[in-house]
């Protein structure tokens, strides 16, 4: 998916939500057990019953991993359904890679050939040559992480080094990489006082901002700091709406849940 076929579709939704599927067995309602795959039936639920609300779905694959091959056959499932029944749909593997870049090459082939994802996370830490091989697929997108929305960030992405936090060498480095419009970057929603000087960096990247809801981030102070003149942003909330009830009615409670938020992002959308 293109950058701007992103851009048109949350004109249209007038929302930036996208919703994480974080699928926990042991939190999903008692009756979808009984299925023959319950991860697969409950997103499939979710994702009936939120698709036009949302513009991105991210399910985080160590929700899939940790159930083995089951898992992965879930998660297929689950990206083969959203890329046929909801192509306009901007689809992120939330799987945090990064490696040399030989291995890297494979992980950018796993995420956006054979499971055909538009986008996947990936670690900085490693350098420039261990995130070009996914920088070369075009129009599919590298969401490096920048300022995560974890206690843990001010271990390392904080500390300053050469007179100017780490995060920030990150945000200006990865400008110089091999096809770095490809890029977009996590920030998490934890961080709103960081949104002003990192937009001063990354004018009009994409920001993928996790953390709102169950991590308590706030949406407003997300929109008012970090918008850009093309919104710029991908809200996600896993937790908070995919959880909302464990009851049968799971599918509706979500989707109120994501209603409420689309509603609030209405109005930052001019
Ligand atoms: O900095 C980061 C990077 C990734 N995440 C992931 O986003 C979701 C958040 O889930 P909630 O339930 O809405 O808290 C989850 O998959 C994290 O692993 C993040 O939270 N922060």
């Amino acid at each position: 998916m293109t950058t701007n076929q992103l851009i048109s579709q949350i004109r249209k939704k007038k929302s930036f939500l996208c919703i994480g599927l974080d699928v926990d067995l042991n939190k999903i309602p008692k009756h979808l057990l009984k299925e023959e795959d319950p991860i697969f039936a409950f997103n499939k639920s979710i994702i009936d019953a939120t698709h036009h609300l949302c513009v991105a779905y991210k399910p985080n694959t160590a929700f899939y991993e940790a159930y083995g091959l089951k898992g992965w056959k879930s998660l297929e499932k689950t990206i083969n359904y959203i890329n046929d029944k909801h192509p306009e749909i901007f689809t992120i593997a939330d799987a945090k890679r990064g490696d040399i870049g030989n291995t890297s090459s494979m992980y950018a082939k796993a995420f956006f050939e054979d499971l055909a994802f538009d986008s996947v996370t990936v670690a900085p830490y490693m350098g420039k040559d261990s995130v070009e091989p996914f920088l070369a697929f075009e129009n599919k997108h590298t969401i490096l992480l920048a300022l995560t929305s974890n206690q843990g960030a001010f271990d390392f992405q904080t500390k300053t080094i050469e007179g100017k936090e780490l995060y920030k060498h990150v945000l200006e480095t990865s400008k110089t990489w091999e096809n770095s419009h490809n890029l977009m970057y996590v920030v998490g929603a934890t961080k709103a006082e960081y949104f002003a000087d990192i937009r001063k960096i990354i004018p009009d990247s994409f920001l993928l901002v996790p953390g709102v809801g169950a991590q308590g981030g706030n949406l407003h102070d997300v929109c008012k700091y970090g918008m850009s003149a093309n919104i710029g942003l991908l809200i996600n909330s896993s937790r908070g709406i995919i959880y909302a009830s464990n009851k049968e009615d799971f599918a509706q409670a979500a989707a109120v849940k994501a209603s409420d938020m689309q509603k609030e992002m209405e109005g930052f959308i001019n």
